[in-house]
């Protein structure tokens, strides 16, 4: 038996469903996402933390879920809005359907959504804040007061919450089809990461170039990092709104000055926009899918990209010592940049590519490279 669920808007808007998830209420910014494929990797992906997503594709569950296909240890996506759950779930790696994944995790969701509709009011009117509520005593006012209430994610820090809460050690290399998730290769590189909710897929692909990497909270001091005595800084993608994650920008200041090689992803380049005396700004409704084409600006090739971020760094703030290296073929917004008088970079959009087209994976050698080039320094000194 299908149970009701209702998802309201902010502006009003009511939709009509059934439940896929958990009974009970969540509440967020509903923002929509365009990839056809890997929900497994959005749902556990923490920078949607307080986000409830919708997709555009209109099957989702095709393939089940899996103990391997996960960016975190849990879902983080506050909610999940599709069109169709299919009956049947194929997979040879699925152990479990995507419905009862979503309710072990106690994750409320709603089918039967007209998407494209959502999809549309989201891009005129811009991220929502919405509600679903599940179950036999679903109510639309309820659902309302939800939506209504939630304040939105402008000014919210959410990094300092979603990562590790102690330092830890990371060593699973990436997966292949021979092996699965394979064992470290030799250790040339040790490289710190500051975890605001960092996606294991860039942990992997660090592993697997070489890169003993160690976890540390968001809020640890760079001092302490610095007795780790690394090669490289990396700044993980995360949660929230990047403005009032000060600690954040005062490590990645400290980094730019003691000329670390340094490395950020999405919430981590935002925070370098910041660090460097740039603005961030909220985007209207985001840059949420597997296939937005980025310029890179040196030589005017196109790569497809993937991409989860609604705040974004505005170019025009930034200082002559930056090196715009990426911008969006969508709208022209930053997506990428390097300083030209320190070993740090960053990248807006997602090259660790879980889920998501391979293009920019390139950039992880880019950060291997500098870290060669500090070590070679050093060892001259
Ligand atoms: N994936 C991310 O790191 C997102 C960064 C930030 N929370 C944003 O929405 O823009």
């Amino acid at each position: 038996m299908t149970k009701p669920a209702i998802l309201a808007l902010e502006d009003g808007s009511i939709f009509r469903g059934e439940s896929i998830g958990a009974d009970g209420a969540t509440s967020g910014e509903v923002v929509f996402n365009t990839a056809m494929t890997g929900y497994q990797e959005i749902l556990t992906d923490p920078s949607y933390t307080r986000q409830m997503v919708t997709l555009t594709y209109p099957h989702i569950g095709n393939t089940g879920t899996n103990p391997e296909d996960v960016e975190s240890d849990r879902i983080c996506a506050a909610g999940l809005i599709i069109r169709d759950l299919p009956l049947l779930a194929s997979n040879w790696r699925r152990t479990d359907s995507l419905s009862d994944y979503l309710q072990r995790e106690n994750v409320v969701a709603i089918a039967g959504v007209d998407t494209r509709r959502l999809t549309r009011l989201l891009r005129n009117k811009g991220a929502q804040g919405g509600a679903i509520v599940a179950g036999d005593n679903a109510s639309e006012e309820e659902a309302l007061r939800l939506a209504r209430d939630f304040p939105g994610i402008k000014g919210m820090d959410l990094a300092s919450e979603a990562g590790c809460k102690e330092p830890r050690t990371w060593t699973q290399s990436v997966w292949t089809l021979d092996e699965g998730y394979g064992e470290a290769p030799e250790k040339r590189y040790r490289v710190v990461a500051y975890d605001y909710g960092i996606k294991y897929n860039i942990l992997r692909l660090l592993v697997s170039r070489g890169c003993e990497v160690t976890l540390v909270p968001a809020r640890t001091p760079l001092g302490e990092v610095m007795a780790y005595n690394p090669d490289g800084v990396f700044f993980s993608n995360g949660p929230g709104d990047p403005e009032p994650c000060d600690y954040a920008v005062e490590a990645l200041k400290g980094c730019i000055e003691r000329h670390i090689p340094t490395f950020g992803i999405c919430l981590g380049h935002q925070l370098l926009g910041l660090a460097v005396g740039g603005r961030s700004e909220k985007m209207k409704f985001g840059h949420h899918g597997a296939n937005h084409p980025v310029e890179r600006v040196a030589d005017g090739t196109v790569v497809i990209t993937s991409q989860n971020h609604g705040f974004a760094v505005d170019e025009k703030s930034l200082p002559d010592n930056v090196e715009v290296t990426y911008r969006s073929l969508f709208d022209g917004t930053l997506q990428g940049m390097r300083l030209k008088d320190a070993p740090v970079f960053s990248f807006q959009g997602h090259p660790e590519a879980s889920p998501g087209p391979r293009d920019v994976i390139p950039l992880f050698d880019e950060f291997t490279r500098l870290m060669d080039e500090h070590q070679a320094t050093q060892a001259a000194q």
